[in-house]
């Protein structure tokens, strides 16, 4: 057997546990299949004194992460610290810079920072490894950037955050509470250290970016995703989604047009209206699922747990088993230096038809105006829903409309005309249709 392959571990919480309980497993199936055996040397966090439930003792102690990463000791840093900035960037340009490869389960990191890092991982002949960081235990990067590598990609797609799709399919099935499905989701420890980044669609469109960067062969750009979350859906949407035939998933979407040499880049995390007849449809729970349509493939589904310790710590190991084969390939598939430029693609002339709710005033008129402000903008209604008042009152009703298939620009026209009206109680809330 070859030598064995040592390993840094940085950050000890949710995944970085569930990676040493992983190799404690099964690590003697693993040294098989990697052809030798994988140790790890030395580990580092925030505090060395904190019960994880796993045995540290037979691990050195580093309290930096920039001086683990330096360590002689070590061939590969494993990176579960996260976060876009701060130790883990420092760690992993330590790393690759010092000749060390890298793993890391970080999507914000690579988001902000892949291409400087794909940079030194290639000028320094070592890895960058991040399945973990793109749908969890998926192995949705080793997927598209090997399995699908002889495809021209035409469209990326999926679910890619696992808290926020087990908050809505919690709420759709059982009615419960944003607050409390989503405090379950942090116990369970899907959620980021900031749930935030979940539920605003960030984490997800930091995955997204990724995938992009690897569909279509171009640079990352992350600050090109246009981004909305989850917070804003209401109970009532749910329900009228389902009354329709459909449920809401937190959905990101690229593709890439190229027009006279020219790439425009298409990247959206949003709730879409998902028919129940999609396979999407039917991913409920931390469950993700990735679609990649490929010119000569078809279409191909990577389906499974998008968060949680097992799952992730599943797709970390299987990077470093990769790097111990001596598997050693550029990060975003393609060198650093052929990635293209592309600009982002204007999403109004896409066509699509959309989920409209407004919160208006219960009085006489309202409706005509929306419909008006609709008709004037050249937006045509398929169905229109008013959920009343139970009994007379003050209390905002929910008036919500699906639109025919037409340009996205038409529908932004018609909110436009209605802004500052005094009968729209909140800014109204658009979700497409998954077509
Ligand atoms: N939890 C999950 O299901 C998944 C997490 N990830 C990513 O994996 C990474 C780790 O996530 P979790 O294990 O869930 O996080 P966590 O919060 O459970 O663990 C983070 C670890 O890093 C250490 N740490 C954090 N900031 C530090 C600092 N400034 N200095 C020293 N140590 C510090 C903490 O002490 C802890 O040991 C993140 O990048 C996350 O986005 C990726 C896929 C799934
Ligand atoms: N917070 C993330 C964890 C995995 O990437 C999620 O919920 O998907
Ligand atoms: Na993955």
């Amino acid at each position: 057997m070859a030598e064995k392959l040592r390993i840094a571990l940085a950050g000890l919480g949710t995944v970085g546990a569930g990676v040493i309980r992983l190799l404690a497993e099964n690590g003697e199936l693993i040294s098989r299949r990697a052809g030798r055996e994988i140790s790890i040397t030395a580990v580092s966090a925030r505090d060395r004194g904190k019960d994880r439930g796993v045995d540290l003792s037979g691990y050195a102690w580093e309290d930096d992460m920039t001086l683990l990463a330096a360590r002689d000791d070590v061939d590969v840093v494993v990176e579960l610290v996260g976060g876009s900035d701060g130790p883990a960037v420092a760690l992993a340009r330590t790393a690759l810079a010092g000749g060390k490869n890298l793993v890391t389960a970080n999507k914000a990191m690579v988001a902000h920072h892949g291409l400087e890092l794909a940079g030194l991982a290639e000028a320094n002949g070592v890895s960058l490894r991040y399945e973990a960081a793109v749908a969890g235990g998926i192995p949705a990067i080793k997927g598209l950037g090997e399995g699908a590598a002889a495809n021209r990609i035409e469209r990326i797609y999926g679910i890619l955050n696992g808290t926020c799709n087990y908050i809505l399919s919690e709420m759709e099935a059982t009615g419960r509470d944003f607050g409390d499905v989503l405090s379950e989701a942090q116990s369970l420890g899907y959620a980021e250290a900031d749930p935030t980044f979940d539920i605003e669609g960030i984490d997800a469109a930091h995955k997204l970016a990724i995938l992009a960067a690897l569909a279509f062969g171009t640079k990352l750009d992350f600050a090109a995703v246009d981004v909305s979350g989850i917070s804003r859906i209401r109970a009532a949407d749910i329900g009228q989604a389902r009354a329709l035939g459909y449920v809401i998933r937190l959905i990101g979407l690229a593709d890439c047009a190229a027009d006279n040499g020219d790439r425009h880049l298409f990247q959206r995390v949003a709730p879409y209206l998902v028919p129940l007849r999609h396979p999407l449809a039917g991913v409920s729970g931390p469950t993700n699922a990735v679609v990649a349509e490929g010119n000569f493939s078809g279409r191909l589904l990577f389906e499974g747990a998008g968060a949680g310790d097992g799952p992730t710590a599943s797709a970390v190991v299987a990077d470093i088993i990769d790097i111990a084969r001596g598997n050693v390939l550029p990060p975003f598939s393609l060198p650093v230096d052929t990635l293209q430029d592309s600009a982002p693609a204007d999403p109004g002339n896409r066509r699509n038809r959309a989920y409209v709710r407004f919160m208006v005033a219960d009085r006489p008129g309202v409706l005509a105006e929306i419909t008006a402000a609709m008709r004037d903008a050249g937006v045509s209604i398929e169905s229109f829903i008013q959920k009343g008042q139970e009994e007379d009152g003050d209390e905002p009703v929910l008036v919500a409309m699906v639109t025919h298939d037409g340009p996205e620009g038409s529908v932004t026209k018609a909110l436009d005309l209605l802004q500052g009206s005094a009968s729209l109680v909140e800014e109204p809330l658009v979700m497409r249709l998954l077509g």
